[in-house]
């Protein structure tokens, strides 16, 4: 069964409250932040005080995706929010296993984000160090975007590097995940699958978050 991580970037803002409730009462098992600088990615979201009004309206886990320059500056600030999962991108760390060091002294798990032209081979030598690989399967910085299909043979390759090591790290996939693509997905060997305008545009997202749940 796939951890579901809905996005909350295709969340309604003007009522945030109602689909942290309807996510809160969902077979939900973390929520998805995505937080976007515009310089990292060509949008801008939000930054630690949305997480922290957040972190008062629930207790599932929070995964908290940094498309963001710099991030070292900010991981204190994240964890004084409240978040559980810090995923940096491998494009915006140039001391990526510093960055890693930083997230997990904190407390929180370490992930580590590709973009899709990244390989995954570039992970060989910090694989072991963290919790999370981010598989970016669309270009970051906006939702409702179509899977680039190149990311299952990424999926693939990645899951024989994290099982040949004997390790457990999670493999999620980022963006265009739908009810269609998904199994083939966590067939490839991801176990976590991050849903926003499937799941917010759904005409029942709690139907659809159970739908993602049972693939
Ligand atoms: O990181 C992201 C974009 O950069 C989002 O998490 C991702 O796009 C999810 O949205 P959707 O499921 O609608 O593609
Ligand atoms: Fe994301």
């Amino acid at each position: 069964m796939p951890i579901v991580a809905p996005s909350l970037l295709s969340a309604n803002y003007l009522n945030l409250e109602a689909d942290c409730k309807m996510l809160n009462e969902s077979e939900a098992d973390w929520y998805h932040l995505d937080v976007m600088d515009g310089r990292f990615v060509p949008n801008i979201t939000f930054g630690p005080m949305v997480i922290d009004f957040l972190r008062k309206a629930s207790n599932k886990v929070f995964d908290v995706h940094l498309m963001i320059e710099e991030p070292e500056k900010y991981t204190e600030a994240f964890k004084k929010a409240g978040a559980d999962n810090l995923t940096v991108h491998i494009e915006a760390c140039t001391h990526l296993h510093r960055n890693i060091q930083q997230i997990k002294s904190l407390g929180m798990k370490a992930g580590v984000a590709v973009n899709p032209h990244t390989p995954v081979s570039l992970l060989k030598d910090i694989i072991a160090d963290i919790d999370l690989v981010c598989l970016m399967s669309v270009n970051p910085g906006f939702g409702g975007q179509s899977f680039i299909p190149q990311t299952l043979v990424k999926i693939r390759e990645l899951r024989n590097m994290i099982d040949e090591k004997g390790l457990n790290v999670d493999i999620e996939i980022d963006g265009g995940v739908t009810l269609e693509n998904a199994k083939s997905i966590v067939d490839a060997g991801a176990t976590v699958l991050v849903a926003g305008n499937t799941v917010f545009r759904a005409p029942n997202p709690t139907e659809m978050i159970s739908l993602l749940k049972k693939i």
